[in-house]
């Protein structure tokens, strides 16, 4: 096999013209697939500054239902530290293969990890076009000493943005829970308990469109932001058999409902496709962070939202076991949520 430093997309794709045979997706997988892609649409912008508390809560609450997809800005994290994190994670992948392996390679039971294209527990043959650090980041700062030592800020930068993130991801799950008229603090404990961050790299493509940066998925959280660079487009969402580039707005976090929070709240809030595209001029980066739940968590719908419904309702399950038939299922979404009713 391999050794992982030669397999980052990064430190090949500068010496080759074509796209290797195991990166090209299938026809009905491919940027101009099945489905069209819009130009005019986009999804809702919501400004957590305004004073008005009910009118932001009903705005989550509709972009959550009809999308699952949203862009927050006023959302008080600083801009300098959402510059400093994305710069961090661009010097991180800029520097040599060897160094970013050994940089990820500090915790015997690897809970930092590097990878190309997608982590291999996933089910899915064809590869992406990027290359991910992924670590956990609980605010108790556990983990910290296996992230990377280079660059020399890394954990200064990222300790106190993932902690921010944490904050901010709670607000809006407090919000929609007021919507819904959960306990506000319904996700505060172990249903948030492992939060973990993705910075990705996606090199430019020869043919991007051969190509995806990452396919079509929902993501297994209860809920994730996303900061995307400024004026390099890639995230794309279905909605109606359309695919809705998600233009990337100064200063604002893209909040995306993940499909736990699709069964904790009984389909009351969907966890909507996404994909990322590339292109064939420029790197783009974007920083990922997911709220996962404590392992030892079982996932199932909010009993206060299951009371006198009369559609299906979710299965109850360890969170375990939805993460190992996820993970098995791999890309096939609509079948495996057929399974979890
Ligand atoms: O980079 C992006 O725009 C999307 C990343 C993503 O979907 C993910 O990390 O789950
Ligand atoms: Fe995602």
């Amino acid at each position: 096999m391999e050794s992982l430093d030669k397999t980052l997309v990064s430190s090949w794709c500068n010496v080759r013209s074509n796209v290797p045979h195991s990166y090209i997706q299938p026809p009905e997988n491919r940027p101009v697939g099945n489905y069209v892609t819009s130009t005019q649409k986009a999804i809702p912008v919501i400004d957590l500054g305004s004073h008005d508390r009910d009118d932001i809560t009903k705005q989550i609450l509709k972009a959550s239902e009809e999308y699952g997809f949203f862009q927050v800005i006023n959302h008080g994290v600083s801009k300098d530290l959402m510059d400093e994190t994305l710069n961090i994670i661009k010097e991180f992948h800029a520097l040599s293969p060897k160094e970013k392996v050994e940089e990820c390679s500090k915790d015997p039971n690897k809970s930092c990890k590097l990878y190309a294209s997608h982590d291999k527990i996933y089910n899915i043959d064809v590869n992406f076009w990027k290359d991910t650090i992924l670590h956990p980041c609980p605010p108790s700062g556990k983990y910290m000493e296996y992230w990377p030592e280079k660059p020399a800020k890394y954990r200064e930068v990222v300790g106190k943005y993932t902690r921010e993130l944490n904050k901010l991801a709670h607000k809006i799950l407090k919000l929609i829970c007021e919507g819904l008229g959960l306990d506000p603090e319904y996700f505060q404990g172990s249903l948030s308990g492992a939060p973990v961050m993705l910075g990705h790299h996606y090199p430019p493509c020869p043919d991007p469109s051969l190509t995806l940066g990452v396919g079509k998925h929902k993501d297994p959280t209860i809920i994730t932001l996303l900061l995307q660079e400024e004026g390099i487009q890639g995230l794309q969402v279905l909605k109606d058999n359309e695919w809705i580039g998600v233009v990337p707005i100064p200063n604002a976090f893209v909040v995306n409902i993940g499909l736990l929070l699709q069964i904790v709240t009984n389909g009351r809030v969907v966890g909507a496709e996404h994909r990322a595209v590339t292109n064939s001029s420029i790197s783009r980066r974007s920083v990922a962070y997911f709220i996962y739940p404590s392992i030892e968590s079982v996932i199932g719908p909010a009993q206060a939202l299951i009371n006198g419904s009369t559609s299906k309702t979710y299965k109850t399950m360890p969170y375990d076991e939805f993460l190992k038939q996820y993970y098995k299922k791999g890309p096939d979404g609509p079948k495996f949520e057929q399974e979890l009713l």
